[in-house]
């Protein structure tokens, strides 16, 4: 997705918004600093396996509506590749070979025995009935059954997908195999083997990455003004935790819209008001749009929603000290490097994102444990990952003297560069 949000006003720059395009550039430039030849990033500049299918679903109506989706599989050298999969209008075949790219960097930086994968179809689940995504939801498993499973390729959770949609898939895929198979995907309801923790997985781990970057940056968080940008799985529960941590949430938005207040906006309420899709707004006459949030002055600012919406148009226009990604590419190239320029700490996605993938893999070992640990377990190791990864991407950054995205990028690629050379494939 190309993403625009609701502010059509954005200043045009020319700059190229293709996330797949800047994805292969910081892995180029990472590999070139980490002296691999130009055949190792040949093998890394796309994923191995991309599936396109078609879905013909039976509408409510009666008439029948054919989707298109993806499921893209970037390296499998370290292990299963592994991804959510997201229902979006805007999803592109593009978008998702950057999603898995991003997955395998993530799955390298937390160390976890896995490559990258992502899934996503072209749809509005907003404009769905219940058993209409149930359909479309299953039609996706049947369609890319054959290279997917607990030992090829596990879904999870991502953009407008939630645990009922795991739920189906994890149903639909144990139909198809004749055999109970909760360790195909991950994100799933408790009662059907899910892990605890794992809902606010991506929120909690990207709060350690906003409380380790403040520390660096000499912040404290008490009182610090932070600046969500959507209100879903990862923005809601991270606005949470934040107001949790005594600091105050000034800023947050949806698809439709943002909402501000200098004095704090009540989380609680707006939590318990957003519906199943992270929507918000559209209970409040006084809204401004996403791009003006985004410029407000505040210390922290976390884009969790959907891609590229810092750019050139608007990096000199940020006023936090500090951003934190917790959604996947909400940064352009040129804004991360006029982010660096300005001194603003950027944590980019592949770290801060990625305690939802460390919580579903623990989802996956006590699947096939079959053993299941308590919040407090997984809460420890999370922690333990996620500040241990941000030290090595943050000390790797300080002394190669590069930005932290790259920085990221370099810790992350270099367990599948060497699991690919011993298997022969560079
Ligand atoms: N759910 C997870 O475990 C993980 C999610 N992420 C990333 O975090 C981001 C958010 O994902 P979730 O919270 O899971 O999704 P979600 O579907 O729960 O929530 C998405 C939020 O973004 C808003 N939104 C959608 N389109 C928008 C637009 N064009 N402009 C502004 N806001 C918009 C929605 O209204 C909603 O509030 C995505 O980039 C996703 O890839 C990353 C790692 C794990
Ligand atoms: O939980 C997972 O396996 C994948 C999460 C995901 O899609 C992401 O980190 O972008």
């Amino acid at each position: 997705m190309a993403q625009q949000s609701d502010d059509s006003s954005r200043e045009k720059t020319g700059e190229n918004l293709d996330v797949l395009v800047s994805t292969q550039t910081v892995i180029k430039k990472a590999l070139d600093k980490l002296g691999y030849p130009e055949q190792v990033f040949e093998l890394l500049k796309e994923p191995l396996r991309v599936m396109h299918v078609r879905i013909p679903i039976r509408m409510d109506d009666g008439t029948v509506k054919v989707f298109t989706g993806y499921r893209a599989q970037h390296n499998d050298a370290v292990g299963p590749t592994k991804g959510g999969v997201r229902f979006h209008p805007d999803v592109t075949e593009s978008e998702v070979k950057a999603l898995s790219i991003w997955m395998s960097l993530k799955a390298g930086i937390v160390d976890l025995p896995y490559g990258g994968g992502k899934g996503g179809i072209i749809c509005d689940p907003r404009q769905m009935s219940f058993r209409e995504l149930e359909r479309l939801s299953r039609g996706y498993v049947r369609a890319i059954s054959q290279i997917v499973g607990p030992t090829k390729d596990i879904p999870a959770p991502d953009v407008f997908t939630n645990s009922q949609i795991m739920a189906w898939m994890m149903d639909e895929y144990s139909r198809i195999r004749e055999f109970d198979s909760p360790g195909f995907i991950t994100g799933k309801p408790l009662v059907l083997g899910g892990s605890r923790g794992r809902e606010t997985a991506t929120a909690k781990g990207v709060t350690l990455m906003v409380r380790e970057a403040a520390k660096k940056c000499g912040i404290a968080l008490k009182g610090a003004r932070v600046i969500v940008q959507g209100f879903g799985n990862a923005g809601s529960f991270l606005a949470k935790f934040m107001n949790d941590s005594g600091a105050k949430v000034i800023g947050i938005s949806d698809a439709y819209g943002a909402l501000h207040n200098d004095e704090g906006l009540d989380i609680d309420y707006l939590l318990d008001r957003r519906d199943s899709f992270g929507t918000v707004t559209n209970l409040f006459k006084e809204t401004i749009s996403n791009q003006e949030l985004l410029e407000l002055d505040c210390d922290i600012l976390v884009p969790a929603a959907v891609e590229n919406q810092i750019t050139a148009a608007n990096a000199h226009k940020i006023k936090a000290k500090i951003v934190v990604e917790a959604a996947n590419g909400p940064t352009t190239l040129d804004a991360t490097r006029i982010l660096s320029e300005r001194e603003v700490l950027l944590v980019p996605d592949v770290l801060a994102s990625a305690g939802g993938v460390t919580v579903s893999y623990f989802e996956w070992v006590q699947n096939n444990q079959g053993y299941y640990w308590s919040e407090e377990e997984v809460e420890a190791k999370l922690e333990e990952i996620m500040v241990k990864s941000f030290e090595n991407v943050y000390r790797t950054s300080q002394t190669r003297r590069v930005d932290m995205r790259l920085a990221a990028y370099m810790v992350g690629v270099r367990k599948m560069a060497e699991a690919s050379r011993f298997r022969g494939w560079v």
